[in-house]
């Protein structure tokens, strides 16, 4: 059976709004926050499907627990051939809409650059914002969530999403 495992770079606890819902539906013990449990890239690569979850900060970036991790993948051209990934995090679209829910755009980039075959884009629809690096045409890379501003979408966003991730990894 194929092994996931959730990382999370969070803040305040709002993208492990949605990590703790995976673990929940996947039945997965333990969620890894970057900045408390993570140890290295073997520990990602130990790993089949990775649920990858960010919040977005500055200009668009990764939460700072990233920040080393994704320099380190990029710069040594860490494989990651036949693992499958999902993105998601935390962002606000009304304070930050030139750049919501981006961090999930520069995940997606260090890791499709390195093979990783990315599931569970989102559709657009219903979201309000300028610009974001996770939109691809009309779905963004993962899922994005506000609690900012649209918290009563957020329960629907995330069952909606495990839908999509359940039927795209037939589990
Ligand atoms: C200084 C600062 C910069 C931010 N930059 C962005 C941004 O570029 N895009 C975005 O969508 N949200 C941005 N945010 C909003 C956070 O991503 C949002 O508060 C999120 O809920 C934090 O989630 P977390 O608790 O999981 O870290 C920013 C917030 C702060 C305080």
């Amino acid at each position: 059976m194929a092994k996931i495992g959730i990382f999370c770079g969070t803040a305040g606890g709002t993208s492990m709004i949605i990590a703790d819902a995976l673990a929940n539906e996947f039945g997965v013990d333990e969620v890894i926050n970057m900045e408390e449990d993570f140890d290295d890239i073997d520990q990602l690569l130990s790993y089949d499907i990775l649920f990858l979850g960010s919040s977005t900060w500055g200009q668009g970036d990764v939460h700072h627990s990233w920040v080393d991790v994704v320099l380190e993948i990029e710069s040594d051209d860490i494989d990651f051939s036949g693992k499958t990934i999902a993105l998601f995090g935390a962002g606000d679209c009304v304070k930050h809409g030139e750049h919501f829910g981006s961090a999930l755009g520069k995940l997606y980039k260090t890791f499709t650059d390195v093979n990783a075959k990315v599931v569970g884009f989102f559709p657009i629809e219903g979201y309000k914002y300028d610009f974001s690096l996770a939109q691809h045409g009309d779905k963004f890379c993962g899922l994005v969530i506000d609690q900012h501003n649209e918290k009563a979408k957020t329960d629907e966003r995330i069952e909606k999403w495990i839908d999509i991730l359940k039927d795209e990894l037939n589990l």
